[in-house]
C-alpha cells in the first residue's frame, strides 16, 4: 500500500514570489472599458498607497513620441483600436518596474487580451496579487472619452466603437479567466470619482499608506 502524503497546506502558486531583477514586487493589474477611470483611480491610489503607476497605454504612446522603430505600427494599431504585439508592449513594462525604485506596482490597461496574458507570465513569472476591474457601462465611457479632451487619436467616436467591441472580444475574457482564479475585485465605476474611491480605499487597505513626508515629520519634531 503507498504511503498516504498529506496535500500541501498551500498551492505552488501561491509561494511564487514574484522577482524582478533582483527584487520582489507586488503587481496589481487594473483593468476595465476605455474611460472606465483606470487612469484617474491609479492616480489616487499612487498618492494613497504608495505605488507605483505603469500605463501600457501610457508607454506605448510615448515610445511613439520617441521615434521608436515600432511607432508607426503602435500609432496605426492605437488609431483603429487594436491591441499591440506583447512583445513590444511587454518590455516597455518590464524596462520601467526594473527603472523603478519601487516595488508595487500598478499596471493600468494591460494584459488586454489572452496573447499579453501569457506572454507576461512566461515572460516576467510574474502573477498579479488581484485583478481590480472597474466595471462600467459603455454609455458612460462613451460620454466621457469624448469629453476627456486629452488630444488623444483614439477618443473619437469611430475608434472609441472598435476600442468597446476589443474590450469585449479581447479583454472581458481575461477578466474571466482571472475571476475563475478568485482574482478579480470588481467595483462599480459608474459612479462619482470620490465615491469609486472610497470603494478602491478598501480593497488597498492591506497596503500600508505611503510613508508620511520626511520634512512634515522633522517639523513635527523639531516643532512640538
Ligand atoms: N468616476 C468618474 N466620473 C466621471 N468622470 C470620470 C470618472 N472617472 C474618470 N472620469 C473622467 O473620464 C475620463 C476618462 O478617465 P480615465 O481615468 O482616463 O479612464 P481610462 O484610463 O479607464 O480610459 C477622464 O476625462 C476622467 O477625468
Ligand atoms: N496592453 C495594451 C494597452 C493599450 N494598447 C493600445 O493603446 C490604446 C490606448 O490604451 P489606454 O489604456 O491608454 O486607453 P484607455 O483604456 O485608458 O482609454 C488601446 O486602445 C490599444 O490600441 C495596447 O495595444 N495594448
Ligand atoms: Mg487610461
Amino acid at each position: 500500500m503507498g504511503t498516504v502524503v498529506d496535500a500541501p497546506a498551500v498551492v505552488a502558486e501561491e509561494v511564487t514570489e514574484n522577482m524582478l531583477g533582483g527584487k520582489k514586487v507586488t503587481v496589481v493589474f487594473v483593468l476595465g472599458g476605455p474611460g472606465s477611470g483606470k487612469g484617474t483611480q491609479c492616480t489616487n491610489i499612487v498618492n494613497h498607497f504608495g505605488f507605483d503607476h505603469l500605463s501600457a497605454g501610457d508607454l506605448l504612446r510615448a515610445e511613439i513620441k520617441s521615434g521608436s522603430e515600432n511607432g508607426t505600427m503602435i500609432e496605426n494599431m492605437i488609431k483603429e483600436g487594436k491591441i499591440v504585439p506583447s512583445e513590444v508592449t511587454i518590455k516597455l513594462l518590464q524596462d520601467a518596474m526594473i527603472k523603478s525604485e519601487n516595488d508595487k506596482f500598478l499596471i493600468d490597461g494591460f494584459p488586454r487580451n489572452e496573447e499579453n496574458r501569457a506572454a507576461f507570465e512566461n515572460v516576467t513569472k510574474i502573477s498579479p496579487a488581484f485583478v481590480l476591474f472597474f466595471d462600467c457601462p459603455e454609455e458612460v465611457m462613451e460620454s466621457r472619452l469624448l469629453g476627456r479632451n486629452q488630444g488623444r487619436v483614439d477618443d473619437n467616436i469611430e475608434t472609441i466603437k472598435k476600442r468597446f467591441k476589443t474590450f469585449v472580444e479581447s479583454s472581458l475574457p481575461v477578466i474571466e479567466y482571472y475571476d475563475a482564479k478568485d482574482k478579480v475585485k470588481k467595483i462599480d465605476a459608474a459612479k462619482s470619482i470620490t465615491e469609486v474611491f472610497e470603494d478602491v480605499k478598501v480593497i488597498f487597505a492591506p497596503y500600508s499608506p505611503k510613508a508620511p513626508n520626511k520634512y512634515i515629520c522633522e517639523t513635527m519634531t523639531t516643532n512640538p
